[in-house]
C-alpha cells in the first residue's frame, strides 16, 4: 500500500513534489488559549505560530505547565482555541479527525481488543472494506515489529510494545500528521532509548510528519529536524532551533559535539 504510494510519488514531476513539500502540513496561526477559573481568566498560550512541512519531525519542549499538552489537544481538535487557528493540509481544524493521529503517554489501548483489533479500530469506524483493513493491519504490524503478537491482548505486552501498538493504530489511518504527547514518558531509560531508535527507523521508513512533545531535551534533538522551545506563563514560542544532524542517526550521535552544542543552546533557553 505504501509501496504503491511511493511508486506514484516517484512518477510525479519534481516540480509537483517540490510544491507539495513546501506547503505546510500543519500550521498554527496566532493561536491563544485562556481558561476561565473561579479567580478569573488564565492565559495559557499566547500568540503561538508554528509550521510543519511534509516529512518533518518536530519536537516541542518547555517547562512543566507551559501549555504543551493544551497546544497539542487544540491541534488534535479536542480543545477549541480562544483565538487563532490550526490548519491541516490547508483545512481549518474544527474538531477531531482521522487526518491527525494521536499517541499519548499513558497507554490508551482497548484492553478487551487484541493487538490487531486495536490497530483496526479507526479503520472499522471508517467502514474500510475488510480485505483492505487486513492489508493495512499486516503492514503496520510488520512496521512496528509485532506481527507475532497480532492476537495478543494489551495486558500480555510490555510498556514499549504497547506504545508500538498505539503508534501502529495511529499510523494505520495514514494521518497527515502524527501528534505525540510524551509517548515514552512512562518507560524506563533503556526501553525509552530503544523506542527512540525504533521511532526514528519508523519515520525513515514511512516519512510521516510528526509533532511530538517531550520533557527530554536529548530525545527532542535525537528525533527532530527542528525543536521549538516554549516559555511558561503564558506559553509562547521562545526559540526555534534547526537540528543540522544527518537524517540517519544512531545513539552514539548523542555524544557528538554538534549534538552537545544544540543541547546547551536549548538548556540555556529553558533556564532563562
Ligand atoms: N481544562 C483546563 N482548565 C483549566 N486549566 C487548565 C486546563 N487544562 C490545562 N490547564 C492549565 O493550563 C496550564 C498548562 O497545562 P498543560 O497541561 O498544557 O501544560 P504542559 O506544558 O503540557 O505541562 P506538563 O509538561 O507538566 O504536562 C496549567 O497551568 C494547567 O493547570
Amino acid at each position: 500500500m505504501l509501496n504503491t504510494r511511493s511508486q506514484a510519488l516517484q512518477q510525479r514531476s519534481e516540480l509537483e513534489i517540490a510544491s507539495e513539500l513546501s506547503t505546510a502540513k500543519l500550521e498554527v496561526r496566532s493561536l491563544s488559549k485562556s481558561f476561565n477559573l473561579q479567580t478569573g481568566s488564565m492565559t495559557v498560550l499566547e500568540d503561538i505560530n508554528l509550521q510543519l512541512f511534509p516529512r518533518e519531525f518536530v519536537c516541542l519542549v518547555g517547562a512543566s505547565g507551559c501549555g504543551k499538552s493544551t497546544l497539542l489537544n487544540i491541534v488534535a481538535g479536542l480543545t477549541p482555541p480562544s483565538s487563532g487557528s490550526v490548519l491541516v493540509d490547508g483545512h481549518k481544524v474544527t474538531g477531531p479527525g482521522s487526518d491527525r493521529g494521536m499517541v499519548f503517554q499513558n497507554y490508551t489501548l482497548y484492553p478487551w481488543l487484541t493487538v490487531s483489533q486495536n490497530i483496526a479500530f479507526g479503520l472499522n469506524l471508517r467502514k474500510m472494506p475488510k480485505a483492505e483493513q487486513r492489508d493495512r493491519i499486516n503492514y503496520y504490524l510488520d512496521v512496528v515489529g509485532l506481527t507475532q503478537f497480532a492476537k495478543s491482548y494489551p495486558k500480555q505486552l510490555s510498556g514499549g510494545m504497547k506504545q508500538r501498538v498505539a503508534i501502529a493504530r495511529a499510523l494505520a489511518n495514514e494521518p497527515a500528521v502524527l501528534l505525540m504527547d510524551e509517548p515514552f514518558g512512562a518507560l524506563d531509560a533503556q526501553t525509552k532509548e530503544q523506542m527512540q531508535q525504533f521511532l526514528l527507523e519508523l519515520w525513515e521508513q514511512t516519512h510521516v510528519t510528526v509533532l511530538m512533545i517531550t520533557h527530554d531535551v536529548e530525545e527532542a534533538i535525537f528525533l527532530s529536524q527542528r525543536v521549538y522551545v516554549m516559555s511558561a506563563r503564558p506559553g509562547r514560542m521562545k526559540l526555534e532551533i534547526p537540528v543540522g544532524l544527518p537524517e540517519h542517526r544512531d545513539l552514539d550521535m548523542k555524544l557528538s559535539s554538534e549534538f552537545v552544542a544544540i543541547k546547551r543552546q536549548i538548556l540555556h533557553s529553558l533556564r532563562e
